[in-house]
Parts: structure tokens; sequence; C-alpha cells
């Protein structure tokens, strides 16, 4: 064989590969004219080679970004470098349609896309190569494992029976909250909530009415917070509450309006009316307090006070120099 016809052939190869390879493959002139469009563009866009040589890109693709992908391709024939889309960047550049079998569930191919400087025998970079990869099946995973491990981390932070943030991550709220009143003298006031009577509750309806009352007062509670708060279930029928930026007047205004919302709703189990009160606590963040078991404490001891007074209360701790006082605000039920 001479070597022109090797030489032939190797070229009728090459042509042959570009033509049937599982990787895009576009050729453009610097008026982004197509001088190249390969088997694999053909397929997943159904437009043949012929129907679009020397046409301009972005006058037949109108959904491409142009403005962006215009300053890619330019900075590409300006520097002489290669450039790399990423679909993680932005999920595709020539939106085709996904006909994995596997990851049938993607309503497009996700691509990765390179941008390469196309020499001409002189040396001039004349013409730019887009090499387009399906890339589907790892984004489809990637995502897949991203949101089963958001999944997980919700359900390791959150109660399973309220939905409200768990013991674990409450604390964690209230003790970057304490970390702010200690850097930059933030105040915030710390609520413990405990349902009144709850054994009597599960005693006389069942441990099932029990928890449906759980729920509701989970559901009462989280209606009556501001975004910035963070109240958790802080055991098994009593919840924990931090309000930012309030003092001791903004908490007990709190407390008293959600006391008084629980006592004046029912809970609707089988036919029946079950009516819940609650007991609350507070501890607002001020000179006596020096760490967040101490805040966290003296919220405690108000609501085991509020107790003592005989439920269905707010008592606000008061601070070290005077006594915890029983600050009880509405008649007892
Ligand atoms: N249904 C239900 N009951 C729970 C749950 N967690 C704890 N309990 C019950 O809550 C009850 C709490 O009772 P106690 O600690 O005696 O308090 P109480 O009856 O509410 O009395 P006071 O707090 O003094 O008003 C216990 O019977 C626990 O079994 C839960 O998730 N669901």
């Amino acid at each position: 064989m001479s070597h022109d016809q090797s030489a032939m052939n190797e070229l009728h190869w090459l042509i042959d590969m570009v033509q049937t390879i599982e990787v895009g493959l576009v050729v453009l002139d610097e008026q982004y004219r197509i001088k190249l469009w390969n088997g694999f563009m053909e397929n997943h866009s159904g437009v043949s080679p012929n129907a679009i040589k020397d046409k301009e890109l972005f006058e037949q693709f109108p959904d491409l970004p142009v403005s962006w992908l215009k300053q890619k391709m330019e900075s590409v024939l300006m520097l002489k470098n290669r450039a790399f889309i990423s679909w993680e960047q932005r999920p595709y550049v020539f939106k085709f349609k996904n006909y994995r079998p596997i990851t049938g569930r993607a309503d497009f191919m996700y691509q990765n896309v390179t941008l390469l400087p196309l020499a001409s025998l002189t040396g001039k970079i004349t013409h730019i190569s887009l090499i387009i990869y399906d890339v589907t099946d790892i984004a489809i995973n990637k995502l897949q494992l991203k949101a089963a491990n958001e999944q997980l981390q919700h359900l390791s932070r959150t109660d399973g029976l309220t939905q409200l943030p768990n013991r674990r991550h409450w604390q964690e709220c209230m003790e970057r909250e304490f970390d702010r009143f200690a850097r930059y003298s933030d105040i915030a006031s710390l609520v413990m909530l405990d349902i009144d009577n709850f054994k009597q509750i599960n005693d006389s309806h069942g441990h099932q009415a029990g928890d449906k009352v759980i729920q509701h007062i989970a559901h009462l509670l989280n209606q009556s917070l501001r975004e910035t708060d963070c109240a958790g279930r802080y055991g098994g029928e009593e919840f924990a509450i931090v309000l930012s930026r309030t003092d001791a007047h903004g908490a007990h205004h709190f407390t008293e309006r959600l006391r008084q919302n629980i006592a004046d709703a029912r809970v609707l189990y089988k036919g029946k009316q079950i009516k819940v009160t609650v007991s609350l606590g507070i501890s607002t963040l001020g000179p006596g307090i020096d760490s967040s078991s101490n805040w966290l404490s003296n919220a405690d001891t108000a609501l085991y006070q509020a107790k003592q007074n005989g439920r269905n209360c707010t008592v606000a701790h008061e601070a070290e120099d005077k006594r915890t006082e029983a600050a009880a605000t509405e008649p007892r039920t």
C-alpha cells in the first residue's frame, strides 16, 4: 500500500470515528458558523450535518446561553487556552433529551463541555471545537447521593413525632445564641415548656392520644414563632425555645399568648375533646449568666416554679441578686 493510500485510510478511519464516537463534536469558525457536526450531535438534536453546515450556531439554537457562551469562546480564541464547563456549573449547554435507561428519570442530558482552540496550518487560531460529554449517569448518581445525605441530615436533626428540631439540634441553636450574647451582647430569652399532667392524659385517653397532644402543642408552638426563633422537642412532653433578640418582657408576652392559645384549644381524639394546659419557664440572658448550661438551668428552675405555682402559668427567672420570682400570670384551672 502506498504512503498516500495509507494516509487516506487513516483519514477515513478518523472521520468514521468522529462520526460514530459517543461524544459530541462541533467545530465553529470565529463567526460561530458550524463547520463540523458529528453523529452524536445529529442523533441528539435531530439536525443532520448537511442541514446545519455553515449556519450560525446561535441562530440554530436560540435556547443557548448566548452571551455567557460567547464570552467563554472569545477567551478561548484570544488566550489560546482550553476551557471547561462542568455540569455542576451549568447542567447542560445543548438541551438534549436523556434516553439512558438507568437514569431515565433525568429530563435532560447532563453535560460536561470542553472548548478547544483549533489552529490552522499556519498556526493561527481560527476555529474552536466543542466536545460534549454525556455525564447524565454520574450527575444523577451524585445528585441522588446528595439528596440522600440531605435527607439523612434532616432525619438526624429532627424529632420524628413533631418534625421540630430534636434535642441535640436545638441545643446547638441555643449554644450559638449564647455565643452571640457572649461576643456581641445580643439579648435572647430561653423558654422551657412542659405539658401539664401529661401522664393523666396518657392514662385516661391512651398513648396515641398523648402523641396527638404533643403534635398539637408542637403545631401551635410552630405557628407562634418568628423565623429567627428556634423551638425543639427537648424531651417526652417538654419543649425548649430560643427567642432571639427578645428581652424578658417580650418573652413573657410570647409565652402568655402561647399558653392562652393552648388553653383555649381542644385536641380532638376519637370523638373526644381533650383539654391541655402548659407551664412555662423563662430565662433571659443578662450579667448573671456565664454559660449556656447556666441559662438552661435557670429556665428549668423557673419551669419547676411554675409547676409549683399550680401549672398553666409562666414564671420568669430573675437575675442573681433578686430571688427567683413566681410571676404567675393567670388563674389556674
Ligand atoms: N404519649 C406519649 N407520652 C410520652 C411521650 N414521652 C413521654 N411521655 C409520657 O409523659 C409522661 C410525663 O409524666 P410526668 O413527668 O409525670 O409529668 P406530668 O404528668 O406531665 O406532670 P407535670 O409535668 O408535673 O404537670 C410520662 O407518663 C411519659 O411516659 C411521648 O412521646 N408520647
